[in-house]
């Protein structure tokens, strides 16, 4: 019952990775380990003695398992080994196939299975503790591959020191307890793949809502964010932050001249070209259109002026892609954390707009920020 509720399950995953298939990689794969598994199982509980139906019920779980480690390395954005999953699986037909027709031996044939899954588990177990963040959710996961590694690795053992016990068809302790763990682990296993599966959507959908898909910079509400985290760090460290305020030279006749997806190679170019001019501390984010705002934390009016002059440099200078054009930049200087972003925001704004009235390709200060910096001094 419990197995054909997990395939049940890899119905949701599947749809899951309809939703997201490229934010979330791997559901499918998962979500057919889960249907391959449940096929396996239910050849198991038909099998009777033909030895047959045994190695088919043997190959469709190996198959399944093989596939689980697959979707968790694409999950984690790794090149699936499929090089592992094919050698895999071809010795589990090789081997039964040997031990059960050309040099029967029960033992060695569960020692031998057992040994290749143990191998695919060890290599989901490695791929999560690589990759996996510190989360419930990756613990989970992991330890659920940890459990049945433990049960397949015990299994081969006690296969290995010609214990009847591990005949499933049998009634022994450890023959129910694995049959039991087994059949449980694989509904768990759907409920490890949805629990990472939720948290990377989490991760995703926070991502979306505060990024700029088209530069993969900040937008304004993920930009307000980090202002705040900022604003709050200045208020108890007693320092200052410069707001510049970028905006491109005539976008428009860029976008009339070239085209729209031209226009949106320029949007790209700045964001990556400001971003490279940045230190990790710093924050740029798109206001929409041609708009770039950059927060410069722990930053004086000096230094802010000299990064907004090696910005405009870098945009300035030609690059192979990009028709030619250049950038306004206001610059404004907080130094009271009584000032809201909204206040800042207006006096940079102020400042570009005079920096467009004076010719564009200019920086201009913010009249307040001078005064503000002597109030302070
Ligand atoms: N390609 C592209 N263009 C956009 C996007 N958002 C806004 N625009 C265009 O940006 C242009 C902005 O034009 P204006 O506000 O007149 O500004 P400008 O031509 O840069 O002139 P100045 O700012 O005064 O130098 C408009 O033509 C918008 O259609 C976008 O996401 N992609």
């Amino acid at each position: 019952m419990a197995t054909l509720m997990a395939g049940a399950m890899s119905v949701v995953l599947y749809s899951a990775h309809l939703n997201f298939p490229k934010e979330i990689q791997g559901l499918r794969d998962w979500a057919q380990a889960l249907l391959l598994m449940v096929v396996g199982v239910v050849i198991f509980a038909v099998h009777g003695n033909s030895n047959i139906l045994l190695l088919c019920s043997n190959v469709f779980i190996v198959w399944g398992l093989g596939l689980m480690v697959i979707g968790t390395e694409r999950f984690y954005q790794l090149r699936p080994s499929w090089r592992l999953f094919h050698s895999v699986w071809i010795l589990t037909i090789l081997g039964l196939g040997y031990w059960m027709w050309i040099k029967p031996s029960f033992t060695t044939r569960v020692a031998v299975a057992s040994l290749l899954v143990f191998i695919l588990h060890a290599r989901g177990l490695f791929v999560i503790w690589k990759n996996g963040d510190n989360h419930s959710s990756t613990w989970f996961f992991g330890s659920l591959i940890f459990v049945e590694s433990i049960m397949v690795m015990m299994r081969g053992i006690l296969a290995l020191a010609s214990s009847t016990d591990v005949n499933l068809m049998g009634t022994g302790v450890f023959a129910s307890l694995y049959l039991a763990i087994s059949h449980l682990m694989t509904l768990l296993m759907t409920v490890g793949f949805m629990t990472v599966c939720t948290r990377r959507l989490q991760i995703t959908l926070e991502r979306r809502s505060t990024m700029d898909p088209l530069t993969q910079v900040l937008n304004r509400r993920g930009f307000a964010d980090i202002y705040a985290k900022e604003h709050a760090l200045m208020r108890r460290e007693s320092t200052f932050m410069t707001m510049l305020n970028i905006d491109i030279d005539y976008f428009k006749r860029i976008n009339d001249a070239h085209g729209h997806a031209v226009g949106d190679c320029v949007l790209v170019d700045v964001a990556q070209m400001i971003g490279k001019a940045l230190r990790v501390s710093d924050h740029v984010a798109r206001f929409g259109g041609e708009e770039f705002v950059v927060l410069l934390p722990s930053t004086e009016l000096d230094r802010a002026l000299h990064i907004a002059e090696r910005i405009q440099a870098a945009l300035r200078a030609p690059r192979v892609g990009v028709p030619p054009y250049t950038v306004s930049i206001g610059v404004a200087c907080q130094a009271s954390a009584e000032e809201s972003l909204d206040g800042i925001l207006v006096r940079a704004d102020k400042a570009l707009y005079s920096a467009k009235e004076r010719g564009r390709d200019r920086i201009e200060v913010a009249p307040d920020t001078v005064t503000q910096m002597r109030v302070r001094a």
